[in-house]
């Protein structure tokens, strides 16, 4: 539990201390009257208290009371502020962990699961820092103090009070133990929930248009009722023996009863002691009982601060020890075999994309030709062989100065909620806004981000929902190219463009590559013809390799695509004509 909060604290640790000190101070505030009520109820017993006496010892009452509103309020502010700024700082912190986490551990781990560590767990720790270990520090407090207290008025009476301390705290054990236990198991369903409301509200249009919606709703509606059932076990197993606790506790005022009247009886205790002891032991059991109860709350939270922790200890990807930088932008495949897991996916692939060219990677669906596009950026590791770039391996740059030297417009682009300036800055944070608009022109987006009613600052939309396919592709080009980085990779970049962007996008791209170093996977290979040399991926091996004509000639495989490619793409829809929808392109001068 004190790794979670040491975790969390990090440098703030002094002032969760601070906190701390002001809660004792509080109590300390809060225990001060106990000792002027056992002075006021002895003094009224032996009849000598003046009227001058209540009155200061009502004023004293009253300053303790001052007090104890000061530091509860301090106290309430530093561990508030404290543990604002400590989850802000280990929100911070594990965007950055996951940020240097290779890919794998995404293709492992579940989207969802991982926001509920960002998000939930986080809180829930957040939860310790300003609340709990405060509640728990000052609630011992009280109770020490108070038996100091007890002790030094009279022994037999404290041992009495005190003895129901050993009896309870093993329940107060078991039940922390039952929490650990039982809380690993809510936290995940808990997680499996978040993911499955990520998913669902993620392809809600694809569930809708698959009819799918009752279904998908069933599974979501099963996890949240596993939910509902491990959160009621957790009650219904720990409320027992946090109640039993309590109760055991309290057996220590019966005992204070029984020692009690067999000492009066005696005539061994005086009565006022009596009266003074039985006042006190509630300020002795009222905050143990609280803290016990705030104890094994403590203990589900932290298990929320396991789930951060063992985030934390995923390694990231290895940094050398002594970085390398690149001679030139040139990338070399030297013998690269790669599999996910067991799944072996590159066979011994070798390729060089000299500086300023294009290279284009072709080849059926599930080839790999996007694992080869993601080992240059170091998504993975590779098996064996090396990927280099300016003849340095990868492996040897730190991993900024890596991403900082790669530029990738992915498949599927995404967007974030933020205006399309921000999006597009995201290449080149601080870049000016005719920064913006000259890579904006260049990707041909510009035209219809200043049709928009808001121009540059419109909202693109999570995930840039607001905006078409071809939209969303051609302002993360825009990014890209802002971004200026001398390798470029576009996977599939012009997949959801129509014909006539798409030569416009080509254009743009066949500028790029007069200064980068650009490598193109694409399926249309009329897209690609132009390439300074077309790699053509075959089950995971580098099957042909040449320029456009060339492969054509050679009568292979990209020959045969190509061939398949003409025969299809020559069929379009015709306008105009409703009898005759679809007609050959040779008819059609147009296409
Ligand atoms: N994260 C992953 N975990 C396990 N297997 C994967 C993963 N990513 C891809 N694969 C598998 O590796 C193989 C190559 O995938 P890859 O995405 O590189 O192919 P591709 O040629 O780019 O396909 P496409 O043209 O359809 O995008 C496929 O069989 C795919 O199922």
């Amino acid at each position: 539990m004190f790794k979670t909060i040491r975790l969390v604290t990090g440098h703030s640790g002094m002032l969760l201390n601070r906190a701390v000190l002001y809660t004792v101070l509080e109590m300390i505030a809060n225990a001060a009257p106990i000792g002027l009520l056992a002075v006021v109820i002895t003094a009224s017993f032996d009849g000598n208290v003046s009227v001058r006496q209540l009155l200061w010892w009502t004023l004293l009452q009253i300053v303790m009371f001052a007090f104890q509103a000061i530091f509860s309020s301090l106290g309430q502010l530093e561990a508030q502020s404290t543990g604002s700024s400590a989850m802000k700082e280990v929100r911070l912190r594990l965007g950055e962990h996951l940020r240097k986490l290779p890919m794998g551990f995404f293709a492992r781990r579940d989207q969802g699961d991982i926001s509920q560590t960002l998000l939930a767990n986080v809180d829930e720790v957040e939860m310790i820092v300003t609340h709990l270990f405060n509640q728990i520090a000052g609630s011992i407090v009280l109770p020490v103090v108070s038996s100091v207290f007890l002790l030094i008025v009279d022994w037999r009476l404290a041992l009495a009070v005190l003895a129901s301390v050993p009896l309870a705290l093993p329940l107060l054990y078991a039940s922390e133990r039952l929490m650990k236990r039982r809380s690993l198991i809510r936290q995940e369903a808990a997680a499996s929930v978040n993911a499955g409301l990520l998913e669902y509200v993620q392809t809600i249009r694809l569930i809708k248009a698959h009819n799918q919606t009752g279904k998908r709703f069933t599974r979501l509606d099963e996890a949240m009722a596993r939910l509902r059932d491990d959160s009621i076990r957790i009650e219904a197993s720990t409320s027992p023996l946090v109640m039993l606790f309590s109760v055991a506790l309290e057996l220590g005022f019966v005992f204070l009863l029984l020692v009690g009247c067999y000492l009066l009886e005696g005539g061994k205790l005086e009565a006022s002691v009596f009266l003074v002891f039985m006042i006190v032991s509630t300020k002795f059991y009222q905050p143990l009982r609280s803290a016990g109860a705030s104890l094994v709350q403590m203990r589900y939270m932290a298990s929320a601060g396991d789930r951060i922790r063992e985030l934390f200890a995923e390694a990231p990807l290895s940094e050398p020890e002594r970085p390398e930088r690149p001679a030139s932008n040139n990338i070399a495949f030297d013998g690269v075999h790669f599999g996910y897991g067991d799944k072996k996916v590159l066979d011994n692939v070798c390729f060089v994309v000299p500086e300023r060219s294009m290279i284009a990677l072709v080849g059926s669906s599930g080839a790999g030709k996007s694992t080869i596009a993601g080992l240059v950026s170091r998504y993975w590791d590779v098996t064996a062989g090396s990927v280099r770039i300016g003849g340095t391996d990868v492996r040897n740059m730190r991993s900024d100065d890596l991403f900082a030297m790669v530029g990738t417009v992915q498949q599927q682009p995404y967007l974030f909620n933020e205006s399309i300036a921000d999006n597009i800055r995201m290449g080149k944070p601080g870049a000016s806004i005719q920064e913006i608009v000259d890579a904006a022109q260049a990707a041909h987006c510009h035209e219809f981000i200043a049709k928009l009613p808001k121009g540059y600052d419109t909202l693109a939309g999570e995930g840039g929902a607001a905006l078409s396919g071809g939209e969303k592709q051609r302002i993360c080009l825009a990014r890209a190219i802002l971004k200026d980085a001398p390798i470029v990779i576009l996977d599939e970049a012009t997949a959801s463009l129509d014909p006539e962007n798409e030569v416009l996008l080509q254009r743009a791209i066949a500028k790029l590559s007069q200064e980068k170093t650009v490598l193109v996977i694409a399926h249309r290979l009329k897209t690609i013809k132009t390439a300074d040399r077309i790699l053509v991926v075959d089950h995971g091996r580098i099957a042909e390799s040449g320029s456009h004509e060339e492969l054509l000639a050679s009568g292979g495989l990209y020959s045969r695509l190509w061939q398949e490619q003409q025969r299809l793409g020559g069929w379009k829809i015709k306008r105009g004509d409703q009898r005759q929808i679809y007609s050959r392109a040779e008819d059609s001068p147009g296409l």
